[in-house]
C-alpha cells in the first residue's frame, strides 16, 4: 500500500470540555510511517486530544486535516482506528465473531479474523465468548481489531496497559509493521513505547 503522501496535521487546536479549556495552541504534523507519542500528567488532555482527532469531540479552535490521496473525500473519522481504554468487545459473542462483526461494521477489510487472532496469539481461543477472556487477552483481542479493518491512522490510548512483556512485544511488532506500510500513529502514554523512534508531544508543559 502506498501512503507516502498522507499527512495528518493539527494547527493551533484547542478543546474545551464542561466549559473548561483542556488544552490550546497545540500543533503537530505527522507523515506516512511516523508516530507521535502524546505525554503529560493525568488530566492533561491526552485522551481528549485523541478523541478530537477521531472527530469524537469538537474543536474550540484550530483545524485538523488529513490528506490522503487514496481517499480524498473521506471524513477523518473513517480513516482512524480509536484504540481506547475500553475493549469494545461484546461479551456473549465469541472472540472470532467479535472481530467479524467489527470488520462488517467498519468496512475496508484487512486480515480475516482467524489470521488477526493468530497475530496476537489468540487463535486457540477463537470460539470462546469474549467475556471469558482475561484483561490482557481482551486487550489482545482488541488489538486484533486493528488488523481486521484497514485504517491509516491508529489512535492508541495507553496501548500497552494490561499487556505482559510478550504481548507488548507482539504489539510493538504490529505497530512497526503498520508504520512500515506507511501508516500513522498517535499514542497517549505514560510508558515507553516498543517502537524504535518517534516524536513526542508533551501536553501541559509550560
Ligand atoms: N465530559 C467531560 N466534561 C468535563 N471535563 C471532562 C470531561 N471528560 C474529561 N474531562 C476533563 O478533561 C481533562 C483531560 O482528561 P483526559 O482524559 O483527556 O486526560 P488524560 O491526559 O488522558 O489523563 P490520564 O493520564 O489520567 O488518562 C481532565 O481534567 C478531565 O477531568
Amino acid at each position: 500500500m502506498n501512503r507516502r503522501q498522507t499527512r495528518l496535521s493539527a494547527d493551533t487546536i484547542a478543546v474545551s470540555r464542561g466549559g473548561r479549556t483542556i488544552f490550546e495552541q497545540v500543533s503537530f504534523t505527522l507523515g506516512a510511517g511516523e508516530m507521535l507519542a502524546v505525554t503529560g500528567a493525568n488530566g492533561s488532555g491526552k485522551s481528549t486530544l485523541l478523541r478530537a482527532v477521531a472527530s469524537l469531540l469538537p474543536l474550540a479552535a484550530g483545524t485538523i486535516r488529513f490528506e490522503d490521496p487514496a481517499r480524498e473525500d473521506a471524513p477523518i473519522a473513517e480513516s482512524v482506528h480509536y484504540f481506547g481504554h475500553l475493549d469494545g468487545l461484546k461479551p456473549s459473542l465469541s472472540v472470532r465473531d467479535n472481530l467479524a462483526l467489527w470488520a462488517k461494521f467498519a468496512g475496508r477489510a484487512g486480515l480475516p479474523a482467524i489470521e488477526a487472532l493468530e497475530q496476537v496469539e489468540l487463535d486457540h481461543l477463537d470460539d470462546l465468548p469474549a467475556g471469558y477472556l482475561s484483561a490482557g487477552q481482551k486487550r489482545r483481542a482488541s488489538l486484533a481489531r486493528l488488523l481486521v479493518v484497514q485504517r491509516p491512522i491508529w489512535l492508541l490510548d495507553e496501548p500497552t496497559s494490561a499487556l505482559d512483556s510478550r504481548s507488548e512485544a507482539i504489539f510493538g511488532g504490529l505497530l512497526a509493521e503498520h508504520l512500515a506500510e506507511g501508516g500513522l500513529a498517535l499514542a497517549a502514554t505514560h510508558r515507553p513505547l516498543p517502537v524504535e523512534s518517534h516524536a513526542t508531544l508533551a501536553l501541559g508543559a509550560a
